[in-house]
């Protein structure tokens, strides 16, 4: 709805439903493909299509700080076709996407708040133990990337669905790596297509999950239960105290949309962590002194607590440092609810938004020297207010990175306690799908430490 008066942000939208999706994932990097636009349009806000939608795209300081705080006063959360139909069963695509993202937050608070994430430190510990044990300790060389998956993969099912018998995970795993390649695919349904493979994987992991709500609903109305703490029986709980009926369906698609968006995220967050840390041996070496302080304080047998993780300031600081380089997620999506004027520029009722974190993480303004590692940046207060953005912000903002940040930090405490690694191929490139990732997986060689 565009009216003759109005004076619309700049920029060209490309072919039609594939937007300029190529410019951004496979013709070069989407922090280049922002840049470009910002110098090119607007420091502040251009139009693009991408995701199969026109896009306004806010950028910079002001660009974030006007969308996640805006949040339910001129914008609400918006997710593209793709990741609806791909997260949902086919006749819940019509459900307005505001009320999907209502749903997916509100089981969250229980299951992520701090009491019940400290019960989660011990279990992840015990979990990297056992899959750096079973993976790595026997090789001399590994592939970090699908190693990450599989530990992050095997510790939400655990968490979430209490699925602990490694061959069920397994089984989940292959149809999930399709759902996570296809979700913010161009969504053309055709056999062949990524968006295609991802809508069979996701009827899969339903069927799957059904099954699973099935059998724990019986188990509960059994007093069977023995694992009430996970994400699902606290989801079964909650939706029959308040009195209404929450269709099976729509529990599982809840289920799947954190699996998928704790799924890959993280195993990015981990890969890329070593991926620095074989690049700047003296920031290993900094890691490690930090991680060993801890171990030494640890009985034989002693799994890690919080605080235990509270110590491990400096390990985040790397964390976070891996995060402003190499982003997990690019950035979402929200819907303007009534015009407004941003900037001089009119963005009428329905236009879809995008904030993006290259649009502040390489600024050198904010980050001097904004491609060096250098995790030190986020010692003391840290970066200015909405520079740094890897988990979003406002009311939206990722509800699961309290649970990331345990689960990097007690994977760093584990690997770095073990080994020490070098790059098999030292200029091993980054693609982008257009999340980061290494073009080989990124392939190291294990040094395995000597007793300490
Ligand atoms: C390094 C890891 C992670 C990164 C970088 C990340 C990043 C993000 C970002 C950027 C958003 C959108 C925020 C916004 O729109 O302002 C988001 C939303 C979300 N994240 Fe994460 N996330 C991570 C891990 C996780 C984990 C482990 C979980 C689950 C336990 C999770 C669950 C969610 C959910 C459910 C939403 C949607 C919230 C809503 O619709 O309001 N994330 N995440």
């Amino acid at each position: 709805r565009k009216s003759s008066h109005a004076k619309y942000p700049p920029g060209k939208t490309g072919w039609p439903i594939v937007g300029e999706m190529w410019e951004l994932a496979v013709g070069g990097k989407p922090e280049d493909f922002i840049k470009e636009r910002m110098r090119k349009y607007s420091p502040d806000v251009f139009q693009t299509s991408l995701f199969g939608a026109n896009l306004a795209v806010f950028c910079g300081v002001s660009g974030n700080k006007f969308l996640f705080s805006n949040e339910n006063k001129c914008v609400t959360s918006w997710w593209p076709r793709s990741v609806l139909r791909v997260l949902s069963f086919p006749e819940a695509v019509k459900q307005s996407p505001k009320d999907k993202s209502i749903e997916l937050r509100s089981f969250l608070p229980e299951f992520l708040k701090p009491e019940s994430l400290q019960h989660y430190i011990p279990v992840m510990d015990s979990m990297a133990q056992e899959h750096l044990e079973a993976y790595w300790s026997p090789l001399k060389q590994v592939k970090v990337f699908p190693l990450a998956k599989t530990y992050t993969f095997a510790l939400a099912c655990r968490l979430f669905i209490s699925i602990k018998d490694p061959k069920n995970v397994n089984g989940f795993s292959i149809p999930f790596n399709d759902i996570g390649n296809g979700l913010f695919s161009v969504p053309v349904n055709f056999p062949g297509t990524a968006f295609n493979r991802a809508i069979r994987g996701s009827k899969v992991i339903h069927e799957e999950i059904l099954s699973l709500i099935r059998q724990r609903k019986t188990e509960l109305l059994e007093n069977k239960d023995s694992e009430a703490i996970d994400l699902l029986s606290r989801i079964l709980i909650a939706s029959n105290k308040n009195g209404r009926t929450v269709d099976d369906k729509e529990i599982a698609s809840n289920i799947l949309g954190f699996l998928v968006a704790s799924h890959d995220s993280t195993s990015i967050l981990v890969t890329f962590v070593l991926n620095y840390l074989a690049d700047h041996p003296h920031i290993y070496e900094k890691v490690l002194k930090e991680q060993m302080e801890i171990a030494r304080t640890k009985a034989e047998g002693e799994l890690l607590n919080w605080e235990d993780t509270k110590r491990m300031k400096y390990s985040w600081c790397v964390a976070c440092e891996a995060m402003r380089l190499a982003p997990p997620a690019l950035g979402t999506f929200r819907e303007a609810t009534q015009d407004f004027t941003y900037k001089g520029f009119t963005i009428p009722k329905g236009w879809k938004t995008h904030w993006n974190v290259y649009s502040t993480h390489k600024d050198p303004k904010y980050f001097p020297e904004p491609e060096r590692f250098n995790p030190s940046r986020f010692e003391g207060d840290g970066p200015a207010p909405y520079t740094f953005v890897p988990f979003g912000g406002g009311p939206r903002i990722c509800p699961g990175r309290e649970y990331a940040r345990l689960e990097v930090l007690v994977f760093m405490h584990n690997v770095v306690k073990k080994f020490k690694w070098e790059k098999v191929n030292p200029g091993e490139e980054i693609l982008y799908t257009p999340t980061p990732t290494l073009a080989n997986g990124l392939q190291i060689h294990l040094q395995h430490h000597k007793k300490w």
